[in-house]
């Protein structure tokens, strides 16, 4: 396990990193989200000690890091970095000397086999003859990615993998990561939600210089006030069944459970979605609808919790104290700002 506890850091005067608690396992896909300047870059490139932290404490497979010659050769060797852009990466004209310059520096045996291996696994065999300069950027980056691999690290760190490649590419990404994880462990930092989607098995939010999220699956509600992108959709606004409802023109409007219905047959409000109500609700506003969902009070917390599974647009109206808050601190200062 790769463990970073109470890491801080700072660029000059400027704190970047303020506290960080970050775990990552073998047999995973530890997934880093969060706005740009969250400061994800600066996280990982403590990962293999390519940043030292101001106060805190980095742990490797159980191993405490003391920034020795001796400790950095150890952890590079468990952990490989893969930058964001190839370019800053591959250092060697041609695409056998890049792979090879790790295993050579570490005297490994068998050279040959491991640029070879390492290529196949990223679906560039046959390249060994190739100059680095010639390949494609998506091609580059999975260069990048091999060299990383000749080293047969424990871990792989990749900062924003599928940055600027084609949809041929992200599929390999993805592949390559799948693969990757069942015998590394697997760091990545991402803006791309369907990139998450398709690899995590935890993920973690960053926002100004902290960690405010770490769970097993994505809560889009979270992710939208720490200014991570997801996928454009209508709106769904929840309303409690006492609460105000609102003047709005709506596509569909819903309510769910015997007080909401009573309350919007009071209002003399037609329903446009009958029944299965929350799932439709969701539905119509992921194609683009603006849905207006009553809600009985006490399913409030339902709704909430299912709604964050989906990368739908949703605000609430209801009460807070009808269910519980989650306790983040948003960098704006907004917190709450949707209920
Ligand atoms: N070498 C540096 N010198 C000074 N400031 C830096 C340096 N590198 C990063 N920063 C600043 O630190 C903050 C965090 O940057 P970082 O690259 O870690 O963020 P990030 O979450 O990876 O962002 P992005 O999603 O845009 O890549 C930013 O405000 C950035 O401007």
């Amino acid at each position: 396990m790769i463990e970073a506890l109470d890491l801080w850091f700072s660029y000059g005067d400027r704190d970047v990193l303020k506290g960080v608690n970050f775990r990552a396992k073998k047999g995973e896909v530890t997934v880093l989200m969060g706005r740009n300047g969250a400061g994800k870059t600066t996280l990982l490139l403590h990962l293999n000690g390519l940043l030292k932290p101001k106060k805190g404490k980095l742990i490797v497979e159980g191993k405490k890091i003391r920034y020795t010659k001796s400790d950095l050769k150890w952890l590079r060797r468990k952990v490989a970095f893969v930058f964001q852009n190839p370019d800053d990466q591959i250092i060697a004209p041609g695409v056998y000397q890049e792979v090879a310059f790790g295993p050579v520096n570490l005297r490994m045996g068998n050279v040959e086999e491991i640029v070879k291996n390492s290529l196949k696994a990223v679906g560039l065999e046959g390249y060994e003859n190739r100059l680095c300069s010639t390949l494609s950027g998506g091609e580059k980056k999975r260069l990048a990615i091999a060299s990383a691999l000749a080293m047969n690290p424990d871990y792989i760190v990749m900062d924003e993998p599928t940055a600027g490649v084609d949809a041929e590419g992200f599929n390999s990404t993805v592949e390559i990561v799948e693969k990757l994880k069942e015998e590394k462990g697997v760091i990545v930092s991402t803006h791309d939600l369907d990139f998450a989607r398709a690899v995590g098995d935890k993920f973690v939010f960053m926002d100004g210089g902290k960690i405010v999220y770490e769970g097993d699956s994505i809560d889009y509600e979270l992710a939208r006030k720490c200014g991570i992108r997801t996928f454009f959709s209508g709106e769904l606004v929840v309303v409690s069944h006492d609460g105000t409802i609102p003047d709005g023109d709506f596509d569909f409007i819903a309510a769910m459970g015997v007080k909401a219905k009573k309350r919007v047959e009071k209002e003399g409000i037609n329903l446009d979605i009958a029944s299965a109500t929350l799932e439709r609700s969701i539905l119509r506003a992921l194609e683009g609808h603006s849905v207006l969902l009553v809600c009985s009070a006490e399913m409030l917390h339902v709704v909430k919790r299912e709604v964050s599974k989906f990368p739908v647009n949703v605000k609430f109206l209801a009460s807070l104290e009808s269910y519980e808050e989650k306790a983040i601190e948003v960098k704006d200062g907004s917190k709450n700002s949707l209920l």
